[in-house]
């Protein structure tokens, strides 16, 4: 049965939705030289101002002939040209070029001959089969064409992009300043590693993978340690965070209990936009503006911090950062395990990708799935997503899977 304290919750993907609406980017831009440009996000596009390759080229080491001559006993090879040093003449009836992979296609040449595929004899070529026309040519601007927006604002540069950039000669770029996130968690419980625990004590882990997270993500970090769960510490935290940052990350104190102090004090000096999503773990999540700084307050189970900062916080971010959002990668596997689940909040179990015997693939759960074992999202390679309204899966019926892709966890 639908538990009827999720009526108020808003769905992820309303949340999502109002998140995209409502959030621009926050970060100038500055210019870098390319290689300090990866990772970060492009705020301007990249147009190609000249054709890559520049030139006509060999795919092959060989000799460049031309078409008109095809059947001839054999040619006469009247000069050479290697990459970076072209032949300069033209290759008249009966001759050909000896060509090096990358050397530009002499005038005259119309196509080139795989040198494993020549007898050749001083200056006299035999050819043992005729290319195509065109065969083993590289056209200019094969690979970019003059004028082709190439990367688009927006796009996190990856290893390939400066490579793409580097072959169009680009020195420098412009991407975002990277957006400055402060974080802290809440709780009188809270100790840092490495301190002795009192009676009731655990140590503070949310901070730990919040940390790991938005490192992934490239943002600016600033640790601001543990909060106690009083209400002018949290106001004061709260209060320092945004004059410094653009976006402000806690963990707890966001539920209904007496010590549940980040709701309130964001109700009554911030504007929330929405505190509870319809999500398992996570339900209590936080979404509002405190002074001049987006806030985000994430549940402290551990588990639900790593899941509502992958499913909201992550697309939130990168939409401050500049990036232009896409799809969060999804498929249907079978599912090996029996799932427990309550219909109501939509559902990220952690689960593992298999390969079956017959190299088809499968996920399973990795067990329990308490917001508090955060050894689930360690064991875990993906998110089992199951909708609101689903109950209990049996083993063997189809689920959607969401991996832990890339740079993210
Ligand atoms: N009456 C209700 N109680 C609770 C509800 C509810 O709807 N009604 N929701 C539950 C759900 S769901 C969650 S999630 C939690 C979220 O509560 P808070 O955000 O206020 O979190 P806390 O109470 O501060 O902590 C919850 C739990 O997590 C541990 N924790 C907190 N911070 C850390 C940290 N930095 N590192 C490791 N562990 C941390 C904390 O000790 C608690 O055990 O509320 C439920 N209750
Ligand atoms: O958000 Mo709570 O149980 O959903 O961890």
């Amino acid at each position: 049965m639908t538990d009827p304290c999720e009526t108020t919750s808003l769905t992820v993907a309303d949340a999502l939705d109002h998140l995209r609406r409502t959030l621009t980017p926050v970060v100038g831009h500055r210019r870098v030289a390319i290689r300090e440009a990866l990772g970060h996000v492009l705020a301007r596009d990249i147009v190609a101002d000249q054709p890559v390759p520049a030139h006509d080229n060999s795919a092959m080491d060989g000799y460049a002939v031309r078409g008109d001559d095809a059947g001839a006993d054999s040619l006469r090879c009247v000069g050479k040209a290697f990459a970076g040093q072209p032949f300069t003449g033209e290759v008249a009836a009966g001759e050909c070029v000896r060509i090096m992979t990358g050397g530009v296609i002499p005038a005259g040449a119309t196509a080139v001959v795989m040198q494993e595929q020549t007898d050749a004899d001083g200056d006299t070529v035999m050819l043992r089969r005729w290319p195509g026309e065109g065969e083993n040519i590289r056209r200019a601007g094969d690979d970019l064409q003059a004028g082709d927006t190439i990367l688009p604002a927006g796009r996190r540069i990856t290893p390939a992009d400066l490579g793409v950039m580097a072959s169009l000669g680009r020195a420098e770029v412009d991407v975002f300043r990277p957006l400055r996130v402060a974080f802290f968690s809440t709780g009188d419980e809270l100790r840092g590693v490495g301190e002795a625990l009192g009676a009731g004590d655990i140590y503070d882990s949310n901070r730990y993978s919040l940390y790991g997270m938005l490192t992934r993500l490239q943002v600016e970090r600033l640790d601001l340690g543990v909060v106690p769960d009083n209400r002018a510490a949290v106001r004061e935290a709260l209060a320092s965070a945004a004059a410094e940052a653009d976006v402000v990350v806690t963990s707890g104190g966001v539920s209904v209990g007496e010590a549940d102090y980040v709701g309130q004090v964001l109700q009554e000096r911030g504007e929330a936009h929405f505190w509870s999503l319809a999500m398992k773990p996570g339900r209590p999540l936080t979404f509002g503006r405190y002074a001049d700084a987006w806030f985000f307050g994430l549940p402290g189970n551990p588990v639900s911090v790593m899941a509502t900062f992958t499913q909201v916080v992550t697309p939130a971010l990168r939409q401050l950062a500049g990036e232009t959002s896409r799809p969060r990668a999804r498929f249907r596997l079978p599912c090996r395990s029996d799932l427990g689940k309550k219909p109501g909040r939509q559902d990220f179990q952690r689960g593992r990708i298999v390969v079956g015997e017959d190299g088809v693939l499968a996920v399973e759960s990795v067990g329990r799935q308490g917001s508090g074992m955060l050894r689930s999202m360690s064991a875990a390679d993906c998110f089992i997503v199951l909708p609101a309204d689903s109950g209990d899966v049996t083993a063997g019926e189809w689920v959607t899977v969401e991996p832990f892709a890339g740079p993210l966890i």
